[in-house]
């Protein structure tokens, strides 16, 4: 994991982006974000049994597994968007970026490899995009039914509860 401001400049958004301003994980863990490193499955399983996640899937977002759609499917992750539920996702292989927005609304470009886990908090506005490499596959683990229920950013989703609760908590500093 690397985690990086971003550096908005126009491109392909499968670039690096990289202002060269690296951002550590104690500053993730300010957005609550938490990131760990599992080289063991049975790592993840403690993780998902700790926070009764009772189901997982793996998907494979490249233009093999997906054929036509994967250029819109690409495009559909990298709209900026929120979940009512935490997003745990657990690489498995390739590599890819999840851009989540900082305090000040600035873009937060986190890159992710095999092995690397990460728990974006319900209620946080990111993005997902695979990288110039077009390969990533992921263990999803879902606390139910597997859904992938994205709320696009609009001034209607800035009022839903779970923006409202992640924003006070954040600003309580126990986000
Ligand atoms: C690497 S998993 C695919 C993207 C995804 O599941 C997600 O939730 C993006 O926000
Ligand atoms: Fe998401």
């Amino acid at each position: 994991m690397r985690a990086y401001w971003y550096d908005n400049e126009a491109g392909d958004q499968r670039e690096l982006h990289d202002s060269g301003r690296e951002v550590p994980a104690e500053y993730l863990e300010k957005l609550g974000v938490l990131y760990f490193r599992m080289e063991d499955v049975a790592q993840v399983d403690k993780l998902a049994a700790d926070r009764s996640y009772k189901n997982r899937d793996t998907i494979v977002v490249s233009p093999e597994s997906m054929g036509a759609v994967y250029e819109e499917k690409v495009k559909s992750f990298f709209n900026e968007h929120l979940h009512e539920d935490e997003e745990i996702r657990y690489i498995r292989d390739g590599t890819g970026f999840f851009d989540v927005r900082s305090e000040h609304d600035e873009w937060v470009r986190i890159q992710l490899e095999k092995d690397d886990l990460i728990v974006l908090p319900a209620g946080i506005y990111h993005r997902f995009t695979t990288d110039s490499k077009n390969y990533i596959k992921a263990m999803r683990l879902f606390q139910d039914e597997p859904k992938w229920t994205p709320l696009n950013r609009s001034s209607e989703v800035d009022s839903n509860p779970f923006r409202k609760q992640y924003l006070e908590t954040k600003s309580a500093g126990v986000a």
